[in-house]
């Protein structure tokens, strides 16, 4: 299968580096020259260019846009005029909705998509909307690309920004929490490697804890805190400081909320 990636920055690159993992697809790409994307074409060894008209050339059957969002619909515009109808847009411009993106490319099949950066090591979280009248086939295709990058949640486009804040901004919540831990680790003595070592196995067997066993949060927590232990003590502080609160209030924030 064909897929080119319009706009090679943090999201088009882990895209990128996830297909390419899989070594089951033809990558191309579009971005405005510039030497770290050339030198990722290079690393990589997918074919770089700069022109709607040399994508089309390419005839993709999926093209996948990661442009910043307040351009996205101006770049599907110009793509609109130069690909067949055959070839699948999936989106992943937060905020750019489906009706805004089929208004200037008629007759085209849009899936919208939110990723996040683990898609780099195919261990993503993919929200995905796809228009009612889409085809089985278009269908079958579009998941044969996303599946290889991570977990897809199906869901309806008024829940992508939710997933979106959830799934796509979440990284950067939880990096903000190891960084600190990191921090906290290096006041203790810690070297700063083996403070990050320690602190991505941790959130990396947490999260599998948690998504293996499909247990609540709070009662995986329960099974850590023993009785007049250590961790009830850190539990105590991180409430003291409203560390649940900041949680709730970065999800309403990153989702819009005043
Ligand atoms: N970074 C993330 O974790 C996520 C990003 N997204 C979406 O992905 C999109 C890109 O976000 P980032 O990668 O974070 O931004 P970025 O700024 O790192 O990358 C954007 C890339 O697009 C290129 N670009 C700009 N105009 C272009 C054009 N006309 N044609 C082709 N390429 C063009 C830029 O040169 C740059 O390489 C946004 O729409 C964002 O909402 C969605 C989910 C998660
Ligand atoms: O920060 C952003 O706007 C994008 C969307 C989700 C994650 N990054």
């Amino acid at each position: 299968m064909k897929i080119t990636v319009i706009g090679v920055g943090n999201m088009g690159s882990a895209i990128i580096k996830g297909l390419n993992n899989s070594a089951k697809f033809t990558i191309s790409a579009m971005n405005p020259v510039n030497p770290r994307v050339a030198k990722l074409a290079q690393e990589l060894n997918f074919h770089l260019v700069n022109t709607t008209a040399e994508v089309a050339s390419l005839k993709p059957d999926i093209i996948i846009l990661t442009t910043p969002a307040p351009v996205t619909v101006a770049v599907a515009k110009e793509l609109a005029t130069a690909i067949d109808n055959k070839a699948i847009i999936i989106s992943a411009a937060a905020g750019i909705s489906h009706q805004e993106l089929a208004k200037v490319l008629p007759n085209k099949t849009i899936a919208n998509i939110i990723p996040n950066t683990p898609v780099e090591v195919n261990a993503g979280t993919i929200g995905l909307a796809l228009p009612t009248d889409i085809t089985a086939e278009a269908t079958t295709t579009i998941l044969t690309v996303l599946n290889s990058l991570g977990d897809v949640i199906e869901l309806p486009e008024d829940k992508l920004d939710i997933i979106g804040v959830i799934g796509g901004c979440g990284p950067a919540f939880v990096d903000v929490m190891m960084d600190a831990m990191s921090d906290a680790a290096v006041k203790h003595g810690l070297d700063r490697q083996t403070a990050y070592q320690v602190v991505a196995s941790m959130v990396k067997g947490t999260g599998t804890l948690a998504y293996d066993s499909k247990l609540a949060p709070a009662l995986l927590r329960d099974q850590v805190t023993s009785p007049g232990g250590t961790t009830i003590k850190g539990v105590e502080a991180l409430e003291k400081h409203g560390f649940r609160y900041a949680i709730i209030d970065a999800v309403n924030k990153a989702n819009g909320e005043q």
